[in-house]
């Protein structure tokens, strides 16, 4: 064991080769996740959340997709360099992954008792008798009332909400290290939503694991996360500790996305115009199409890499965060909750 955090992604460049050309889904994202830590990601649909979680464990298929750059360590070792047999261990065993449709994660021909203890089976060297009782428990600890009789029902058996907690019991079933959720909760009911959030951190409490949260409601990213990272047209555009970005946003997209928050809670904003083509970027800042604080510097050369504010791991890719450019121009006179005005709410859809 080392000070290294559990997972290091740098420099992840992840791109599909397709008829239009080569789509740019994630194009040199860096961050971290530390043990025991929860970390979510945020952005618009189509920022590239997805395709970065499923680098991690190389779920891309290729072709069409290709990681072209950049390395993802898990505790200490290379996953990009992995051979298949190798990552069938971290998949689903150290690392576990929850989908957004828990429809998709379970087989309808077995139980979902069965299912799980097929899960156990595959990362531990335990008896039939002793799996069961593990999968018991978990259908217990993940709130399906009555666990031991609702092992040997079946996936339709279950409601949206409760089919989710057994896949989230699966992904456990391994006692991973990691566990990636990609919006775990869009295909549930809202009431649901919020339930299966809660469990998530409830069982990150218990479990001690870590979490890479990827989720479009704002206000579950402010009850769980330890940090965010916000995501723009396969960029990191800011990154730092939830309450640094909650409470000093300080990308103008950051600024936009939060802006419309009621109170602290809603969902991610939908913003007046739209993610730029994903196979031919704009240059400069990726979002400075939309962006009404931009100016000539900021359309032309790479994206900015991230750089520091004045709070500790808080960090930002604006050009009004380098030195000599001042940063009150895009967070002064800005409501306390975050830009609003005409420049945003020009009528795009997303
Ligand atoms: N198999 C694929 N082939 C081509 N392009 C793809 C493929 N998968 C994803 N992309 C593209 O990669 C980009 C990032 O997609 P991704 O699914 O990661 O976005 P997202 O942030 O997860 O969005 P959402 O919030 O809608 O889930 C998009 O431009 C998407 O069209
Ligand atoms: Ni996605």
């Amino acid at each position: 064991m080392t000070d290294e955090p559990l997972l290091t992604v740098e420099n992840l460049t992840t791109r599909f080769h397709t008829d239009e050309g080569i789509v740019h889904a994630v194009d040199g994202v860096s961050f971290e996740v530390g043990r025991g830590e929860t970390v979510c990601i945020v952005g618009e649909s189509g920022s590239g959340k997805t395709v970065t979680s499923e680098s991690i464990t190389k779920l891309i298929q290729s072709p069409p997709g290709e990681i072209a750059d950049g390395d993802v360590r898990f505790d200490g070792e290379s996953i990009v360099g992995m051979s298949d047999t190798q990552l069938r261990s971290v998949r689903g065993g150290r690392i576990g992954h929850v989908f957004q449709n828990p429809q998709d994660a379970l087989n309808p021909v077995y139980t979902a008792g069965w299912q799980i203890v097929e899960a156990i089976q595959l990362h531990r060297d335990l008896g039939k008798r002793a799996a069961r009782e593990r999968a018991v428990e978990l259908l217990d600890r993940v709130g399906i009332p009555d666990a031991p009789a609702r092992f040997d029902d079946y996936p339709h058996q279950f409601s949206g909400g409760m089919k989710q907690r057994v896949v989230i019991a699966m992904a456990l079933a391994s006692d991973p290290d990691l566990l990636i959720a990609d919006e775990p909760t869009t295909a549930l009911d809202v009431t649901i939503q919020a339930q299966i959030l809660w469990l998530l951190r409830e069982l990150q409490a218990d479990f001690g694991m870590s979490i890479l949260l990827i989720t479009h409601d704002l206000s579950v990213v402010a009850e769980i996360a330890d940090r965010v990272i916000v995501m723009y047209a396969g960029k990191v555009m800011e990154q730092g500790d939830v309450y640094d970005v909650f409470e000093h946003p300080s990308h103008p997209y950051t600024r936009a996305l939060f802006g419309c928050l009621p109170g602290r809670g809603g969902s991610i904003r939908t913003i007046g115009g739209s993610l730029p083509s994903a196979t031919n970027p704009p240059d400069g800042c990726r979002f400075h199409p939309r962006c009404p604080h931009a100016i000539d510097d900021c359309k032309g050369g790479d994206q900015l890499p991230l750089t520091p504010t004045e709070r500790d791991g808080h960090v930002v890719s604006c050009i009004y965060y380098q030195p000599g450019y001042d940063a009150s121009a895009i967070v002064d006179g800005d409501a306390d909750d975050g830009p609003r005005g005409p420049s945003y709410a020009d009528g795009g859809q997303l």
